[in-house]
């Protein structure tokens, strides 16, 4: 268990491995979630890699701290973290917010990405309409109130019905976020489009989504992989908005190929 500071924010963070000796493999978790969502595929990569997991601001163990939270403000912090540890260049996996935050960190800093993953994100997500009445329904009852529709946005149906324990156990991964960190991100989201940016990103990219996915769908994302300039794209069967739960060895494959291909072309 690792505290970093970022601005008046602590950060709760963990470092797996040896940054100096392996390459640096950064993952960014998505909105409601804390680091452990990436457990199963990162486990995949802890004999080479360097692993860096976060709880971005507001989420998990780390602070909120003060004002609006905007997706530069989580790129900050993740550049405090990189900073912090002294690692210089790295590849980022990111999943939804986590993937916007991907997405401008690879524009502002592409020097320092060796190659990016964007999982079920997009360069827009949604509308500030509904992110108005998602911000507005946990304001007024929590977010346990929109629990079951998010398991049915992040999860197959199949998943849904045959993994109830884990269902209960995301599900309340969920529901103990900070509804006002929650919240903050919400507005992140609505208040950010990275249509301009994605057309500028200079870096070995892989676009990935579940078949399943509600939340980001396969046209939404496949529109943003299209934005990026080599960009691969590729649909995982048999997952929702969170291959990384339910498919994380398709996931972790579709990474490993990317990594391999950037080692290759070094
Ligand atoms: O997961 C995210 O980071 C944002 C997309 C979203 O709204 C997820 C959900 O359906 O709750």
């Amino acid at each position: 268990m690792i505290f970093v500071e970022s601005g008046d924010a602590v950060i709760h963070a963990e470092l797996i491995g040896d940054p100096e000796e392996q390459p640096v493999l950064c993952f960014v978790n998505s909105l409601g979630t804390d680091f452990r969502i990436w457990d199963q595929v990162a486990a995949h990569f802890a004999e080479d890699y360097c692993l860096l997991l976060y709880d971005k601001r507001g989420h998990g163990l780390s602070d909120l701290g003060q004002g609006p939270v905007t997706i530069d403000r989580h790129v900050d912090d993740l550049l405090a973290l990189v900073d912090h540890f002294g690692i210089d260049r790295f590849g980022v996996v990111g999943l939804s917010i986590g993937g916007m935050i991907a997405q401008r960190l690879a524009v502002r800093a592409p020097d320092r990405l060796a190659a990016l993953v964007l999982c079920d994100t997009a360069a827009r997500i949604g509308d500030a309409e509904g992110w108005n009445s998602r911000i507005a329904a946990i304001e007024a009852d929590g977010i346990d109130a929109i629990g079951d529709a998010v398991m049915e946005r992040w999860f197959t149906p199949a998943y849904r019905a045959e993994e109830d324990m884990p269902l209960r156990v995301w599900r309340n991964m969920l529901t103990r976020q900070s509804a006002k960190g929650y919240v903050a991100s919400c507005a992140a989201i609505r208040d950010a489009d990275l249509t301009a940016d994605a057309g500028q990103i200079d870096v070995p990219t892989l676009v990935v989504v579940g078949d399943g996915d509600l939340s980001t769908p396969p046209d939404l994302v496949r529109a943003t992989a299209e934005l990026i300039p080599g960009a691969r794209f590729a649909v995982i069967e048999g997952a929702g908005h969170l291959p990384c739960i339910e498919r994380p060895d398709e996931l972790a494959a579709l990474i490993g190929d990317l990594l391999d291909q950037v080692t290759d072309d070094d």
